[in-house]
Parts: structure tokens; sequence; C-alpha cells
């Protein structure tokens, strides 16, 4: 079979496992020692965005953005991902969404590759304990690159690592801000989640469980 696509690169946090409910409950609590209330409204803002980025955007909202140095918000930063590790360090195979395996196992029949195109530095880290290291070809380290999420750089990266044309490139993303990175590398968005939220995919498929090949290639 001829395959028009030689590479796909998922996000890692919603689209392969759910994640978002620790990095919302350790923002939460951050937020919560300086003084500052979220919501799950808010959380959506937060989905795809990189840490510090994400620090930036609470801080912004409580109208306190100039009340921290940057070593202080650094500190910030880090006290939450010691809070998120300690809830993500108990994930087992168990926490992969239904059907990433076996999408795995069919792209590789295939003989397509496989990237992570995720804005978390704790990407290595679940990959491992989710036991999918022998599937992934590539996981991009968002700290290699210069732009995060909405800019194109980490799917650009993956390609390019992999020496794969971007037209032949297929990105996975469940937020906003990931499919317009993957649609300013120019490659093919494949939305997972609301099409209303994601309507600038050039498709949507409700769980990644229910992507389908054939509609694809
Ligand atoms: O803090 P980490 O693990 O490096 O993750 C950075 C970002 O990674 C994204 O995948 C998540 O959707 C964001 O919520 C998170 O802030
Ligand atoms: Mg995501």
């Amino acid at each position: 079979m001829n395959n028009k696509y030689k590479l796909f690169i998922f996000d890692m946090d919603g689209v392969i496992t759910e994640t978002s409910e620790q990095h919302y409950q350790a923002w939460k609590q951050l937020a919560n020692e300086i003084g500052i209330e979220i919501d799950r409204k808010f959380n959506e803002k937060l989905k795809g965005v990189s840490r510090i980025e994400s620090l930036e955007r609470i801080l912004e909202y409580a109208n306190k953005a100039n009340d921290f140095t940057e070593d202080e918000k650094l500190e910030l930063a880090t006290r939450k991902n010691e809070n998120y590790k300690e809830m993500i360090l108990k994930f087992t195979e168990e926490n992969l969404f239904e059907g990433v395996k076996d999408l795995f196992d069919e792209l590789k029949k295939r003989n397509i590759k496989i990237a992570i195109g995720s804005a978390s530095k704790n990407a290595p880290t679940l990959v491992r304990l989710l036991g999918i290291e022998n599937d992934i070809d590539y996981i991009v380290n968002p700290a290699e690159v210069k732009r995060g999420k909405p800019a194109p750089d980490i799917f650009l990266k993956a390609a390019e690592h992999l020496g794969v044309d971007i037209s032949e490139c297929i990105g996975v993303e469940d937020a906003e801000a990931g499919i317009e990175a993957i649609k300013s590398a120019g490659m093919f968005a494949v939305g997972i989640g609301d099409s209303k939220v994601l309507n600038k995919a050039d498709i949507v498929y409700g769980e990644t469980k229910d992507i389908k090949l054939e509609d694809l290639m």
C-alpha cells in the first residue's frame, strides 16, 4: 500500500493519555498558595501551553503579572511541576487511552513513523510509564525549540529530525493552540475533542480511539 503520510506527530496530554486533570489540580493548588482562584473554564486556556507561559496566564488573569520576579516565577513553576510529577508517577500502561496501542501497531505495519510533539518536559517520563517507549521514533524536546505552541516549531522539529517532508506529516492534537501549531507548520491537522472548539482542524474525532486511518490515507 502506498501511504500518503510517512509521519504521525502526536501531542501527548489529552491525545494519548489524560493528564489535564493532574495539570489542573497542580496549578489550582499552586494558585491557591499565592491567593489566586482558578476554575475549569479558565484551565482550557492552559491546555497545550508551556509551563512558564501557563503561570504567566494565571498571574495575568489575577492581575498579578508584576508581583513576582523572574526567579520567583521559576520557583513557582518548579513547585507546580513537583506537585504534578507526584501525581503522574503513579501512571501505568492502564493510563494509555483506549485505541492508542492498536493505532501505533497499525502505523508501524504501514511503515509510518511515530513522534511525540508535546509541550511537556515530562513527556519522556510519561512515555516510559505508559509502556510505549519502543513504539516512538522520536520525542521532541520542547526545550530545544525556540517557540512553544501555537508556533509551529515543535511539529517542524519532529519532521526535520526524522527527515520527512511537511506534506507527508500529520499532527494530532486536542488543544486549540496545538491545532494552530500544526496548521502553521503546513501539516494536516487531526483534532481530538469538540469540533466547535477545534474548528481549524482538517478533521475532528471525539476520541483518539475513533481515528480511522482509512479516512486519512
Ligand atoms: O509542565 P510540563 O509537563 O512541561 O508541560 C507543559 C504543558 O504541556 C502540555 O502538553 C499541557 O497541555 C499543558 O497543560 C502543560 O503546561
Ligand atoms: Mg494536549
